[in-house]
C-alpha cells in the first residue's frame, strides 16, 4: 500500500520552473530514492511534498489528501523530515533530545519509540552525550532517530549523508535499510551514489524539474536518459558511470 502519493507537483519560483508535474509514490517499508544533477528541483520537490513551498498537485498520506494541510498538520498526518543540517538542542542530551519530539498519538509509547529508534540508528550508547560530543555523523543519526520518534509513516530526508565519509555513509544506509523493514517509508535525496544505489528500492531521477527515469537502482543508473541528465555535472557523472 503507498503510504504517500504525490501526484502531478509542480513547484514555480516566479518565472522559474523548478518541479515539472512529478508524481512519486512511496509504498510502505520502501525507500525511494530521488537523484539528479545539482538544480534538479529535490529539495524543491520534498518542501513542496512536505508543505513548506506552495505548489500545485495533490499529496495523499495513507489515503487521506493533506493537499490544503499546513506543514505541522502533515507532520501530524504521518510525514517527517530530516534537513542537510541538524537543529538539535545543544544543551540536552542525545536522550533528551528525542524526549521533546511532539508524537503523533497521545497514547504513543514514547519510551519505547526512544529505545527502538536507538537501536535502529546504533546510537544507543551515546544517549547521555550532549550533541557536540558527537561526530557529524552522530548528530546526523540523532536527526533520523529524532524524526523516527514521532512515529511517521514517511520520513523525506534531504542529503542525510551529506559531510559523512564513507564508512559513516554506509552505516546510514543500513540503518535507513532497517527502518524501512520496520514499515516506515523513505524518501532520500543524497549525492552519495554508493548509498543510493545499495539502500534504494526505487529511484527517480529528475532533471530540470522534470521525471526522466524512474525504476530499479540497476536499471536506472544504465539509463541513457539518466547519463545524459549527469553529462556536464562536474562531480556527479563519474559516480554514476562507474557503477554503470
Ligand atoms: N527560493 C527559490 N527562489 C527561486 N528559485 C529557487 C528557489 N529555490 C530553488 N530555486 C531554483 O529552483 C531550481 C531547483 O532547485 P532545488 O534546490 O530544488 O534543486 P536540487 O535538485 O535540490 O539542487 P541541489 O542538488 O543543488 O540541492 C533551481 O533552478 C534553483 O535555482
Amino acid at each position: 500500500m503507498s503510504a504517500l502519493d504525490a501526484r502531478g507537483i509542480t513547484v514555480r519560483y516566479g518565472g522559474v520552473v523548478a518541479v515539472d508535474d512529478v508524481d512519486i509514490v512511496v509504498r510502505e517499508g520502501e525507500v525511494l530514492g530521488v537523484i539528479g544533477p545539482n538544480g534538479a528541483g529535490k529539495s524543491s520537490l520534498v518542501d513542496a511534498i512536505t508543505g513548506l513551498t506552495r505548489c500545485t498537485g495533490t499529496v495523499e498520506l495513507d489515503g487521506v489528501d493533506v493537499t490544503r494541510a499546513r506543514v505541522h498538520q502533515r507532520a501530524l498526518a504521518g510525514l517527517s523530515r530530516t534537513w542537510q543540517t541538524v537543529e538539535l538542542f545543544a544543551d540536552l542530551t542525545v536522550e533528551e533530545n528525542l524526549r521533546i519530539v511532539r508524537t503523533r498519538h497521545v497514547e504513543h509509547d514514547v519510551d519505547g519509540e526512544i529505545e527502538r529508534a536507538l537501536e535502529l540508528l546504533g546510537i544507543a550508547d551515546t544517549r547521555h552525550l550532549l550533541p557536540a560530543e558527537l561526530s557529524l555523523g552522530g548528530r546526523k543519526l540523532v536527526g533520523v532517530a529524532r524524526a523516527l520518534v514521532a512515529g511517521p509513516r514517511v520520513i523525506c530526508m534531504d542529503e542525510p549523508a551529506a559531510g559523512l565519509d564513507s564508512r559513516e555513509s554506509a552505516a546510514l544506509g543500513r540503518s535507513l535499510r532497517s527502518i524501512a523493514d520496520g514499515g516506515t517509508g523513505i524518501l532520500l535525496i543524497d549525492h552519495d551514489m554508493d548509498m543510493v544505489l545499495g539502500t534504494c528500492d526505487e529511484l527517480h531521477v529528475l532533471d530540470f524539474g522534470r521525471t526522466v527515469a524512474t525504476g530499479a537502482p540497476q536499471d536506472v543508473r544504465r539509463d541513457p536518459a539518466v547519463l545524459r541528465a549527469y553529462l556536464g555535472e562536474t562531480h556527479e557523472p563519474e559516480a554514476v558511470a562507474h557503477h554503470g
